[in-house]
């Protein structure tokens, strides 16, 4: 580690892999009421289940970014944080804010009240106190990375990253603009859910990886910002009026079915641009950096983003086929993966690099990270192509016969059992994964005398 303010990264991390963990048994447990409706009915409903399995999952990611950010921007404006005290105000808010949602879930507090009681748009359920304290982090954290940037040296990876922040933390205040009318309700909701992913999520995406390939492979800084610069000009290019294949059936404007149709078909480029540039610079590289797990995660990150955002994405956007297979397991299957290929992974990644610097030692525990990686990966995939079989099916027996939603359910249930058992592997891959980046290899922990060696090795190699 070449600056101490780096640091910062590793609470966001633990506190990220802890809700990680929490998201996918949530996950788990959605999948097993799937299969067993009356599972915890009382205790726990399948709604409230949901919306801590999708916003703890968007909570843990945020705090990977906001980690990976604390990590990446010492090195790259070659300057300490500009205030820690500020960065970990900043997380202490977003935990608090996290308890908060979950109890005032559990317990449905104050509920109808306007300032403290749940809200029931997906993914912003979240009571209004918090998402003004989620708004309150966000401007700590504009203003302190801000003004590390602006003190120290500029790059491409530091321009693309705060573009991408900065973009995050507007869009958040749509969250606050909730319409009466229900058509302009859930366009607006869109500003928030599909220009976040689909829009400047990826520039965060494309320069978190952008700093990785730096790293892992060490190939010319000229390179890297030339491909940056393609992948967020194709980028914003399709996902801004991408948003129109969400407008198709809200009661906006028909003219929506043809510019959401093309323009999100071309929201598949940056995601190739991204794989294309991820072999490219491994295929070019002259490093051998010794953390072979985190490049495993960062080229697997490409692929699966490149399938589940990508081709998934494509497979339900042209209005014709959306018309058929609108919120069906279609969606379910293509939400799974594009979430895990694009930022799950991403931020898995950053993790795996990160773990071993902060813990001061070789990249320890790589076998078992990557098992991980292949465990989880392969679970997921299998989620998908199980839903993709399932929604397909729907699609056919509700949309095209016009049989009853829940008749057509039962006749879904043996893959809904095949995506429980995908998930026992995807739990599992996760808990070993955070087992891997937390505690030591035993040869390490035995080895003494070797490990000074070590940290010379990685520390040139960072
Ligand atoms: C890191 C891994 C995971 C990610 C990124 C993820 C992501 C998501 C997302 C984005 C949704 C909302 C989907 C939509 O609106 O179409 C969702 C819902 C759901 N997830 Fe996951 N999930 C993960 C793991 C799991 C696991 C392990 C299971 C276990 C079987 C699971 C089961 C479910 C179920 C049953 C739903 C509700 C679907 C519905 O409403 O019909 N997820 N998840
Ligand atoms: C990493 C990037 C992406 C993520 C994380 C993502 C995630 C999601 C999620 C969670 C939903 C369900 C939302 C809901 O109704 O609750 C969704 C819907 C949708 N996504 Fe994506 N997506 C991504 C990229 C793409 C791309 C590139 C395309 C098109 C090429 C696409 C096309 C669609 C469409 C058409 C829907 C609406 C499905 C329906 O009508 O039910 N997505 N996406
Ligand atoms: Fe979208």
């Amino acid at each position: 580690m070449k600056y101490q303010t780096q640091r910062i990264a590793y609470a966001y991390f633990l506190v990220a892999m802890a809700l990680f963990a929490v998201q996918v048994t949530l996950g788990l447990v959605l999948g097993w009421i799937y299969v067993s409706p009356n599972f915890l009915s009382e205790l726990l409903p399948f709604n409230i289940a949901r919306m801590l399995h999708t916003n703890s999952l968007v909570v843990w990611l945020l705090l990977g970014f906001f980690g990976a950010t604390y990590y990446i921007l010492p090195e790259e404006s070659e300057r300490e944080i500009h205030s820690p005290l500020l960065a970990y105000i900043q997380l202490g808010i977003l935990v608090i804010g996290t308890a908060g949602v979950v109890v005032t879930y559990l317990f449905d507090l104050f509920h109808g009240n306007w300032l403290l009681g749940k809200e029931g748009r997906e993914f912003l359920e979240q009571p209004k106190w918090v998402k003004i304290g989620i708004a309150v982090a966000a401007v700590i954290f504009m203003y302190n990375v801000s003004m590390t940037v602006l003190k120290g040296r500029k790059t491409a990876v530091t321009n693309v990253l705060l573009m991408g922040l900065w973009g995050l933390v507007l869009l958040w205040l749509f969250a606050f603009y909730n319409p009466a009318n229900l058509v302009l309700d859930k366009q607006y909701w869109w500003w928030v859910i599909h220009l976040w992913v689909e829009g400047v999520w990826e520039l965060i995406m494309a320069s978190i990886l952008a700093f990785l390939m730096l790293k892992l492979t060490g190939v010319d800084r000229e390179v890297v910002e030339k491909w940056l610069y393609v992948i967020v000009a194709t980028a914003l290019f399709s996902g801004i009026l991408g948003t129109g294949h969400h407008y198709y059936w809200i009661g906006l404007p028909g003219y929506w079915q043809w510019i959401g149709s093309i323009f999100s078909s071309f929201e598949i480029v940056p995601f190739f641009a991204m794989m294309s540039f991820a072999f490219v610079m491994v295929w070019k590289g002259r490093r051998d950096h010794p953390n072979k797990a985190a490049l495993v995660w960062s080229l697997g990150c490409t692929v699966l983003a490149f399938f589940g955002a990508g081709v998934w994405g494509f497979l339900h956007t042209l209005h014709g086929v959306n018309y058929y297979t609108h919120g069906t397991q279609i969606t379910a299957a293509h939400g799974h993966l594009s979430f895990y290929g694009a930022y799950v992974c991403l931020v898995l990644a950053m993790v795996t690099f990160v773990m071993p610097i902060m813990k001061n030692r070789d990249p320890y525990n790589q076998v078992l990270n990557m098992a991980a990686f292949w465990l989880m990966s392969s679970g997921m995939v299998f989620m998908t192509v199980t839903l993709t079989f399932a929604g397909a099916i729907q699609t056919q027996m509700q949309r095209v016969v016009g049989d009853y939603f829940m008749d057509v359910q039962d006749g879904l249930a043996l893959f809904f059992w095949m995506r429980f058992g995908s998930g026992v592997f995807v739990v599992v891959g996760a808990l070993l994964f955070i087992y891997s980046v937390l505690f030591p290899r035993r040869e390490v922990v035995d080895a003494g005398p070797v490990q000074s060696h070590r940290d010379g090795h990685l520390e040139a190699a960072e």
